[in-house]
């Protein structure tokens, strides 16, 4: 069975309609996935370890039940075997990956120096950005195993100064993939624990007898896991609601149609409910790129998700020209916005939304999944509008430094105490005042 891709054309009257229906994606707040997570977090809260060991046990299918939380340690031993037993061209990979994505993440800490200033009077004000003690890392496992998002995760964390960095990965059937424990000894993961889902992000936030509560949990996931974090902020920070992948490209004609459509794949393979669109003025061209998937599809082992994502998700967008083309991204706001054309960035410069953009045809998509650098951890559903890739930011927090010379809270002193009088507000004022030396 072939994949039965939605066609658009931005002249249709109801244009703008149909496109709202094919990007409205309300999986993370389903009902029903409410419901379960809503339980799943009030019983691993209530009955800590053992809530979790028995959902692990249901959900991952892990053989022979484990009555003990000890079961989903995985000490840095073994960490470390994992790694020293990776064939070589894998361990190079993962090493050259965690190299570049640390380059690059050491830059953004670059740009995150707290800062401070001096006013005449010797007052000093600054600001002091301190990495947080304890987070979460969410690496996701039921559909693929990701060792690049264990990367993403954790070296931004290392990068920020994190010190306990604690990572969950449900492992279904009780399979440990070894790529993932090896990419968590590179990144120097404090902590793995294979646990996933709803109950993993309930154990990291309100803590359970073997596992001590975190202050920030980070990383995607599947629906259940986008509702276990909403529902625990406040508990913990979180990064962002980082749900299923989205593929856009946004193409002139110039490329290679086999190259497009392979482009689009690459985003539907991880999950039904991926979403993968392609927007171009070329109506011959984008026959092309049909032609393309369907010949390519057959080839794909993941044909199956290819093919119900690209379905239910996917579309090939006929638009005037590409301004409309860009004004059309700025909507949809993706997390990955290929544009596959010649001179790229007179384009990217119309771009103000998207989770990241990859200029010109040599820049798939893909290789920003695993090593160029930039973190591949990114907003999705069009929260691009407002959130940026997980980031070394995401592991700091910022402290306002305050220090009032005598000479300082003289001045200050007097405006504080008119402000605190005008609010009501009277041990402000006089708390302002009893610094005030007396008028001579
Ligand atoms: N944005 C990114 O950086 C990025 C990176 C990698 C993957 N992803 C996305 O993350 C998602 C990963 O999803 P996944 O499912 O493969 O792995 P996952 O680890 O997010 O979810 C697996 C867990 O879901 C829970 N679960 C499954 N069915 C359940 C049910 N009926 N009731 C309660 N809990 C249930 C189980 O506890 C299981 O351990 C995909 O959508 C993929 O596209 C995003
Ligand atoms: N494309 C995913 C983020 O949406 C990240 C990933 C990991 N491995 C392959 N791809
Ligand atoms: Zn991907």
């Amino acid at each position: 069975m072939t994949i039965q891709i939605r066609h658009l054309d931005s002249a249709q009257p109801d244009f703008k309609q149909r496109l709202d229906t094919l990007l409205a994606f309300e999986a993370s707040t389903d009902e029903a996935i409410e419901k379960s997570v809503a339980a799943i977090l009030h019983d691993v809260k209530h009955r800590g370890d053992a809530a979790v060991l028995e959902y692990t046990n249901k959900f991952d299918r892990i053989p022979a039940s484990p009555t003990s939380m000890a079961a989903f340690d995985v000490p840095q031993t073994e960490l470390q075997a994992a790694l020293d037993a990776l064939p070589a061209a894998q361990r190079a990979a993962l090493e050259t990956a965690a190299e570049r994505i640390r380059v690059f993440h050491e830059r953004q800490k670059e740009e995150l120096r707290g800062f401070t200033y001096t006013e005449p009077d010797g007052t000093l004000l600054g600001q002091k950005i301190t990495p947080l003690d304890r987070v979460g890392i969410y690496v996701p496992g039921g559909k693929a195993a990701y060792p690049s998002s264990v990367l993403m995760n954790a070296v931004p964390a290392k990068v920020a100064g994190v010190l306990d960095i604690i990572m969950v990965v449900p492992t279904p059937d009780g399979v440990k993939n070894q790529m993932v424990l090896a990419a968590a000894a590179i990144a120097g993961v404090t902590r793995v624990i294979t646990i996933g889902g709803a109950q993993a992000v309930g154990a990291l936030a309100y803590g359970t007898a073997t596992i001590a509560p975190v202050d920030k949990i980070v990383g995607p996931g599947n629906a259940y896991v986008a509702a276990a974090k909403r529902r625990v902020f406040g508990t913990v920070g979180i990064d962002m609601i980082a749900g299923p992948s989205e593929i856009l490209v946004l193409c002139d004609g110039t490329t290679d149609p086999d190259w497009v459509a392979m482009d689009l794949f690459s985003q539907a393979e991880h999950d039904e409910l991926a979403q993968a669109i392609m927007l171009c003025p070329d109506a011959d061209y984008i026959a092309k790129v049909e032609a393309s998937i369907h010949k390519l599809l057959p080839t794909m082992p993941r044909a199956d998700t290819i093919r119900t994502s690209m379905t239910d998700r996917g579309a090939l967008v006929k638009v005037r020209d590409m301004q409309e083309a860009c004004d059309i991204a700025n909507a949809i706001a993706a997390e990955h916005l290929e544009i596959s054309a010649e001179d790229p960035q007179q384009w990217a410069d119309k771009i103000r939304h998207a989770g990241a953009m990859f200029l010109g045809r040599f820049s798939s998509e893909s290789l920003g999944d695993y090593c160029c650098g930039p973190n591949h951890v990114l907003p999705t559903s069009r929260t691009a509008r407002f959130s940026s890739p997980l980031g070394v930011y995401d592991f700091q927090k910022r402290s306002s430094v305050i220090f009032v010379s005598e000479a300082g809270a003289q001045t200050l002193g007097r405006i504080a105490a008119e402000l605190a009088y005008g609010e009501g507000l009277q041990a402000h004022a006089r708390s302002a005042e009893l610094r005030l030396r007396p008028a001579a």
